[in-house]
C-alpha cells in the first residue's frame, strides 16, 4: 500500500472517537466504518494531508462484503470538514455534536488521533488492535472521552473571577485539586512528609516516571487532605505511607496545590557511574524503600533529578523502560561513608594512620612486583581526586572513538594472572595495531640490551628531576636502580595512532586515569582456584623467583594468585571498564581482541572532565 493512503487509513480509526455519542446507532456505524481493510480503499492521489481528501462515496451500497466479509468502502479525496457533514449524515451526528467537533479538532489533535490509529493499524496483532478498536467504539467509553473533552475545554477561571467579583473580590479561597490516578502493580510514586509548623502531610517528592508523575497532577508540596476518603490532616506519615501502599485501582486525592514550585520539574540531563554497591531495602535512611533503586558498582545511571539534597532520583541508564526510585546523592553517601570510617576507628580505639603507598610491580622486563622495594605515585591530574577519597558517583559522558588517538588499553590484575601473555599475544596478533612501551631505568645499559628496545637508559639524575617533573605515570626503585614509564611514551604512542597496552600495578591508576591518557581499564580477573589448577597445568605455565629462573606454579602460588585477585577486585573494580576471566587462554585472547574492536568503532561511558 502506498505511503499517500496512510491519512485515510487513520481517518478510518480516528471517526470511532469522538462521534455521536447520543446516537444509538453510531456502533453499527462505527463497525461498518472501522474494520475496513485499508489495502482495498482505492486512493487516487491524496498528497499524505487529510485536507487534501476530496470526497467519501460508499461503494458498498448494495452491501457488498469483501472477501473477509467485512464491508468495503472507498474514501478518495476530501477535505476534513466537506467530510464531516457526510459522515454526520452517515453516523446520524447530531448538529450540536458536529459544531462541537469541528470546534473541538484542530489539524493538530487530528493528525495526533490519525498517528494513533495508523500505528493501531500497522500492529502486526491485528486482535489487539481489532480488540482496542472495539474498546474505543463503545458508547460510554466516548461518553466518558466526550464529558473529559468538554470539561478540559472549558475555562472555568472566569466564572471563578465573576463569582469573586460579585462577592466584593476579596474572598479567600482555599483551592482544593482531586486528583484520581489508577494504582496498579506500582507504587504512587510518592514520599510524603508532615509540615511540621501546621501538621499537614505534603508530598515530598514525585519519582520520575511513576504513577503520580505521568499523571503531570501532582506537584511536591501539595498538602493531600483526603485519600480515597479518607482524612489524612493530623495523621501520622508512617501510617498514611502504609495505607498508600495498600491502595490500588482508582486512587482519589484530594490536594491542596502548592501554586509556587508546583509546575517547575526540574530535569536533570546528568550520567553518573556508581563506584558503589547500592540496595535501599538494606539501607536505614531510605525514606522508602520501596522508592528506592539498587545498582551495582560500575552501572550507569541517569540522574533526573537532584532538586533534594539528599535523595536523587534516577533510572538505569541500560534498559529502555527502567523505572526511577531514590538514590542516596554524592553528599549523603559521602557523609554516611565518613561516620561509619570514624565508627570503625572510635571502635579499634586506635585512629588509621596514614601509610605510605608500598610497592608494586613496574614493567615486564624486571623482576616482580614482592621485589620491587620502593613505589611512589604522581598524585597530579588525575580524576580520582575530583570525587575524592570516597567513591560515590563519577559524572560520565560518552565519548565517540577518535581514531587519530586511540585510548589506550590497561591491563589490570595480580601478579602471574597472565596480563604480560595477553600483551605478548595481542601484540603479535596485530603488531602495526598494537605497540607495547618502553620504560626508563637509571640502570647501565648490559651488553645485548639496545637503547629503546628494552629501555631507555638515563643517568639516575636525569629519572629523579623527570620524577620531579611528574613526568613519570609509574615509578619504582629496585636493586638502587629507577625503572619508570613516561606520561610522553604514552602520548606519542597514541598520536602515532596506535593502541599502547600498558599492564601496571592497579595503584597507578588513579594516576593513569587522565583526560590526557583516557585510558580503557580491563581487569584480567583469576578464575577459581580449580579452574586455576587446570588451565595453568595445561599451558605448562610458569612463574619467575626472585633470582629470574622460571619453574611450575605450585599450588601455594595459584592460591596466592586467586586470593590477590579478589584483593584488587574489591578495592579498584569502581575504576574498571571492563573485567575479563582469564580461564581458558585463546578464549581470553578473542574476548580482549573484541573489546579493542569495539573500542575503536563505539562510544563509551568516560568521566566527563575528559570530553
Ligand atoms: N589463561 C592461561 N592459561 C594458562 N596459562 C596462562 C594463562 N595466562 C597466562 N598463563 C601463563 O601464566 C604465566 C604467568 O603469566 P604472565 O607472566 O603473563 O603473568 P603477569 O600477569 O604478566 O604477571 P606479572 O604481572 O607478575 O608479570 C605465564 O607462563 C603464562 O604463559
Amino acid at each position: 500500500m502506498s505511503k499517500m493512503c496512510q491519512p485515510i487509513r487513520a481517518l478510518g480509526g480516528h471517526i470511532c472517537l469522538p462521534f455521536g455519542i447520543k446516537n444509538t446507532n453510531l456502533v453499527e456505524d462505527i463497525e461498518f466504518l472501522l474494520p475496513v481493510r485499508f489495502g482495498e480503499i482505492p486512493c487516487s492521489g491524496c498528497r499524505g494531508d487529510v485536507k487534501n481528501i476530496k470526497s467519501l462515496r460508499r461503494t458498498d451500497d448494495d452491501g457488498r462484503r469483501t472477501d473477509d466479509g467485512r464491508r468495503a468502502m472507498t474514501i478518495t479525496h476530501l477535505s476534513f470538514a466537506q467530510l464531516l457533514p457526510e459522515l454526520s449524515a452517515r453516523l446520524n451526528i447530531s448538529d450540536a455534536d458536529e459544531v462541537y467537533i469541528r470546534r473541538f479538532f484542530r489539524k493538530k489533535d487530528i493528525q495526533l488521533i490519525m498517528k494513533v490509529f495508523c500505528d493501531i493499524r500497522r500492529s502486526d496483532t491485528s486482535s489487539v488492535a481489532d480488540k482496542l478498536i472495539q474498546l474505543l467504539s463503545r458508547p460510554h467509553f466516548q461518553a466518558l472521552l466526550y464529558a473529559h473533552d468538554k470539561v478540559a475545554t472549558h475555562d472555568y477561571d472566569e466564572h471563578i473571577k465573576a463569582a469573586n467579583q460579585e462577592n466584593g473580590g476579596d474572598m479567600v479561597e482555599e483551592k482544593i485539586r482531586i486528583v484520581q490516578l489508577i494504582k496498579r502493580n506500582e507504587p504512587l510514586g510518592v514520599t510524603i512528609q508532615r509540615k511540621d509548623h501546621t501538621g499537614t502531610i505534603e508530598i515530598a517528592r514525585i519519582l520520575h516516571g511513576g504513577a503520580a508523575y505521568r499523571s503531570g497532577l501532582v506537584n511536591v508540596g501539595d498538602e493531600i487532605h483526603e485519600v480515597n476518603g479518607i482524612h489524612f490532616v493530623g495523621r501520622d506519615p508512617n501510617e498514611i505511607a502504609q495505607l498508600l501502599a495498600r491502595l490500588s485501582g482508582p486512587v482519589t486525592m484530594k490536594l491542596r496545590p502548592n501554586i509556587a514550585d508546583g509546575i517547575n520539574r526540574r530535569i536533570s540531563n546528568v550520567r553518573v557511574r556508581c563506584l558503589f554497591d547500592y540496595n535501599p531495602f538494606e539501607d536505614p535512611l531510605t525514606p522508602c524503600p520501596h522508592a528506592g533503586l539498587s545498582f551495582r558498582k560500575g552501572d550507569i545511571l541517569h540522574i533526573v533529578s537532584q532538586d533534594d539534597p539528599l535523595w536523587w532520583q534516577a533510572h538505569q541508564e541500560r534498559g529502555v523502560n527502567s523505572k526511577s526510585g531514590l538514590i542516596p546523592s554524592r553528599m549523603l553517601q559521602e557523609r554516611r561513608e565518613i561516620l561509619v570510617k570514624s565508627n570503625k576507628e572510635d571502635g579499634s580505639g586506635k585512629r588509621r594512620r596514614s601509610r605510605s603507598l608500598s610497592p608494586c610491580r613496574l614493567s615486564p622486563r624486571i623482576p616482580r612486583s614482592r621485589r620491587v622495594r620502593k613505589m611512589m605515585y604522581q598524585a597530579a591530574n588525575n580524576s580520582e581526586y575530583e570525587h575524592g577519597d570516597i567513591p560515590t558517583y563519577e559524572e560520565v559522558e560518552l565519548l565517540s572513538p577518535n581514531i587519530n588517538a586511540p585510548r589506550p588499553i590497561v591491563l589490570i590484575g595480580a601478579p602471574n594472572v597472565g596480563r604480560n601473555e595477553l600483551k605478548r599475544r595481542l601484540i603479535a596478533w596485530n603488531p602495526r595495531h598494537f605497540v607495547d612501551i618502553v620504560p626508563y631505568t637509571s640502570r647501565p645499559k648490559r651488553p645485548e640490551e639496545e637503547e629503546g628496545r628494552e629501555y631507555h637508559f638515563v643517568t639516575r639524575r636525569e629519572m629523579e628531576s623527570g620524577i620531579l617533573a611528574r613526568r613519570f605515570v609509574e615509578h619504582g626503585e629496585f636493586k638502587g636502580n629507577l625503572y619508570g614509564t613516561r606520561a610522553d611514551s604514552i602520548q606519542s604512542a597514541i598520536n602515532s595512532g596506535r593502541v599502547c597496552i600498558l599492564t601496571p600495578s592497579a595503584k597507578a591508576l588513579p594516576y593513569l586515569r587522565t583526560s590526557d591518557i583516557k585510558p580503557y581499564i580491563i581487569f584480567i580477573c583469576a578464575p577459581p582456584l580449580a579452574k586455576m589448577k587446570e588451565t595453568r597445568r595445561k599451558y605448562d605455565a610458569m612463574v619467575t623467583s626472585d633470582k629470574g629462573e622460571t619453574f611450575l606454579f605450585t599450588d601455594e602460588e595459584l592460591s596466592a594468585v586467586v586470593a590477590k585477585s579478589s584483593k584488587i577486585e574489591a578495592q579498584y573494580s569502581h575504576l574498571f571498564d571492563k573485567m575479563i576471566i582469564n580461564d581458558d587462554l585463546q578464549w581470553t585472547l578473542k574476548e580482549l581482541i573484541n573489546i579493542t574492536k569495539t573500542l575503536e568503532t563505539e562510544p563509551f561511558w568516560v568521566p566527563v572532565t575528559w570530553t
